[in-house]
């Protein structure tokens, strides 16, 4: 669906990707973690040319990005980030229906469509009528899922989607996308700083250091550190958090 062929960025002659090539098949559900500054939201920016490549190529089924017209290429892919940026203007509706409005959806299909989305995401029809302002941070994170989904997009592309949220909610949240996520076929990428959410949620698993890729695995083949000391860190954090637990409801 999405492949990277040695693909290169730099900032002001720093370079912030190295070289990296990798290939996303259809249906995928792929985590990019890594410590801050690593370069993963630049590269998942890549994909729908929020940030565009200094070397290398990336294809989408086969085209070159670079060679397609950026309207285009966003229309297949939704973003999502955390603080999802509604219009605060417009209602929860409005906000939903608004890419639907700019293809020329008519009105009434446009509100089944809000309804269909809004249930979706698990939000109460009334909700539609709020102003961003009146939501939750989960309330309003949700509303930005549905808005990204509008479109059907092919490609999904979040970044720290739930990284405002408080741990249950966020929970809740990443479970519903993942069931949104089989049932509709997307191929997902997903930017999180917490490696329990990444094993947890993704199919495979990419970690990101300095720009270059130290680790592409499943979960369960990364669990095991991958032979890096610095992978091995990350994951010894989520585990010793849940031995902890583990050993606390024992009453050890
Ligand atoms: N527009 C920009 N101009 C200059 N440097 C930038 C720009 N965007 C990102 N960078 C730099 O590129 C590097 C990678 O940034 P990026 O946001 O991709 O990292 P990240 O892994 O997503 O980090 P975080 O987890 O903190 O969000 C950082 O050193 C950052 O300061």
């Amino acid at each position: 669906m999405i492949s990277f062929d040695h693909v290169g960025k730099h900032y002001a002659g720093r370079r912030v990707l190295d070289d990296v090539s990798l290939t996303i098949e259809r249906g995928s559900f792929v985590a990019l973690v890594g410590a801050s500054g690593a370069g993963k939201t630049t590269l998942l920016k890549t994909i729908n040319r929020l940030v565009e490549i200094d070397t290398g190529a990336i294809a989408i089924e086969g085209r070159d990005i670079a060679a397609q017209p950026v309207a285009e290429l966003r229309r297949r892919i939704g973003y999502v980030f955390q603080g999802i940026g509604l219009f605060p203007h417009m209602s929860v509706a409005e906000n939903v229906a608004l890419v639907p409005r700019l293809q020329g959806m008519p009105r009434e299909e446009r509100a089944a469509r809000v309804a269909e989305l809004l249930d979706l995401v698990a939000l109460p029809a009334d909700l539609a009528a709020r102003h961003p302002a009146q939501l939750s941070g989960g309330q309003a994170q949700r509303v930005g899922f549905a808005r990204a989904l509008a479109a059907r997009p092919a490609i999904m592309l979040m970044d720290e989607p739930f990284g405002a949220l408080d741990p249950v909610t966020r929970d809740e949240l990443g479970a519903a996308y993942r069931a949104l996520h089989d049932v509709m076929g997307l191929t997902s990428l997903i930017v999180t700083h917490d490696m329990a959410e990444a094993l947890l949620l993704a199919d495979r698993v990419i970690v990101i250091g300095e720009g270059r890729i130290l680790a592409d695995q499943p979960p369960r083949a990364l669990i095991h550190g991958a032979g890096d000391p610095r992978i091995e860190a990350m994951i010894a954090v989520a585990r010793r958090s849940a031995a902890r637990l583990d050993a606390l409801a024992a009453g050890r």
